[in-house]
């Protein structure tokens, strides 16, 4: 048996073979989850213009400097350019609008004997405070000024991005394209649907899954239908995946003897190896001609859990690179193991994992008492990372720290979903091999 390939290796053969795609311009509204090509700096400060925080009455410090009253010469509307205060007056101000010239501060309607709502200007006004220059006053570029370095070219645009890039001026974005990913399962015994299953069936889980990892991470997923055990069939669905950058597949790799894709694929351009990682140790990788084009294909093992942490540890990574994200799964991030556990020997172990934060510090634990097979699917949606075990590691003890990489937001403190039965198997310690 010839060895087990690191996971380092097998991941930069892959990026070797992998080529950057272009970009292009979209209204920065419909950029959720693309890539910027450029850095982007600030056209517009945040906020664009000194203006009140607060619904209320702005004055002049000097003129407050105790309760008093003082007449109401009108309102400071919002959406239009600032008015003047003149000394020895207040004038109503609403959230947002702008300060008025020589007005150093706001006193909120609450701290007045005007009531709070909709009303007519009262022709003055008594304060129950004295003003403070500077309260409740929101000054022009306290977030940033113009010319400020706001994202970075390799960002992925989140919701608050798109509210901060239109916030500095940028209604349109350079991106990168979107990558189109083909999805394909494979497998004699897979059903679809929620039908019943026949004697040796099981749902096909990796195929949608997989889609969704893909959208998840911001490439388009054309999820095909699974394709049975037969190299005829399998080859003419590979066609209909049309116009592809990357093309991923499940199931068929490792050494039984029926094994579709490791059949087909073997003298197409795609290598089958071991891969020293667990679960997901067997993988194909390459790139063949399809429609005349090269497209890149990656040939996940079949077991559910191996699907998700191939793709997270390999493939996700390669779409990083490809659509030049700058948030490729490796990570800094650290946490202590909740209990022990067994990982596999000669094999870097990515164990989905329920991390959560406990006393200051994040504690990791498997979701299920039998550790990280890869079958266990049904507890996989409780992980929200990879616990990263090296692969000289021969045991993991409670306490012991580890690199986790995320997979999913972490829950702060309370433990959410965890399965009932492993909580009280957490508390005993779960001491299992
Ligand atoms: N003699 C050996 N046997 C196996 C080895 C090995 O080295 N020597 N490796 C094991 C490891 S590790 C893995 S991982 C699997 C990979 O197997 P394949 O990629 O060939 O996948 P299949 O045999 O087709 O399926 C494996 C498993 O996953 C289930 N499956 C497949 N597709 C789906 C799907 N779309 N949705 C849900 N579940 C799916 C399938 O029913 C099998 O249970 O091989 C080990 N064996
Ligand atoms: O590598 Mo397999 O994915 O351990 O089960």
């Amino acid at each position: 048996m010839s060895p087990l390939r690191s996971v380092d290796d097998q991941l930069s053969r892959m990026l070797a073979a992998a080529e950057r795609v272009g970009t292009e311009t979209v209204p920065t509204s419909e950029a959720t989850g693309r890539i910027l090509a450029t850095d982007l700096r600030a056209r517009f400060a945040v906020p664009p213009f000194t203006n009140s925080a607060m619904d209320g009455y702005a004055v002049r410090a000097a003129d407050l400097v105790e309760p008093r009253t003082l007449p109401v010469a009108g309102d400071a509307p919002a959406g239009a350019a600032p008015v003047r205060l003149e000394p020895g007056t207040a004038l109503r101000i609403m959230t947002g609008a702008p300060l008025p010239e020589g007005a150093d501060a706001v006193v909120p309607v609450e701290q007045t004997d005007q009531r709070p709502g909709p009303g007519p200007v009262p022709s003055e006004v008594s304060f129950s405070v004295a003003a403070k220059a500077g309260a409740n006053i929101r000054r022009r570029g306290e977030d940033v000024t113009e010319g400020d370095l706001v994202m970075r070219a390799g960002d992925r645009v989140s919701a608050a991005a798109i509210g901060a890039l239109l916030s500095v001026g940028h209604a349109e974005l350079e991106v990168t394209r979107r990558l189109r990913v083909a999805v394909m399962a494979t497998g004699d015994e897979l059903a679809c649907g929620g039908e019943a299953l026949a004697p040796g069936s099981i749902p096909d889980s990796n195929g949608p899954m997989l889609a969704a990892l893909v959208a998840q991470w911001g490439a388009e997923a054309v999820l095909l239908p699974a394709s049975r055990d037969s190299v005829a069939e399998f080859l003419a669905a590979l066609e209909g995946a049309g116009e592809v950058d990357l093309v991923i597949t499940t199931g068929g790799v490792s050494a039984g003897a029926f094994e579709v894709v490791r059949q087909a694929l073997t003298g197409r351009g795609v290598e089958f190896v071991g891969v020293a990682m667990q679960p997901g140790k067997p993988q194909g990788f390459g790139a063949i001609e399809l429609g005349g084009r090269r497209v890149l294909v990656a040939c996940l093992p079949g077991n559910p859990v191996s699907v998700f942490v191939s793709f997270h540890v390999l493939v996700r990574p390669l779409l990083a690179w490809m659509s030049g994200a700058a948030d490729a799964a490796t990570h800094g991030m650290r946490a202590v193991a909740g209990h022990d556990w067994t990982p596999p020997r000669g094999r870097t172990q990515y164990a989905p994992a329920v991390v959560t934060q406990e006393n200051g510090r994040l504690v990791a634990r498997l979701p299920h008492e039998l550790g990280a097979k890869s079958h266990l699917i049904a507890s996989l949606h409780l992980a929200n990372a990879l616990v990263v075990v090296p692969a000289d590691v021969d045991a993991v003890a409670a306490g012991d720290e580890l690199e986790v990489l995320p997979v999913a937001g972490f829950a702060g403190g309370e433990r959410h979903g965890m399965r009932r039965g492993m909580r009280r198997g957490m508390r005993r310690g779960m001491r299992r091999g």
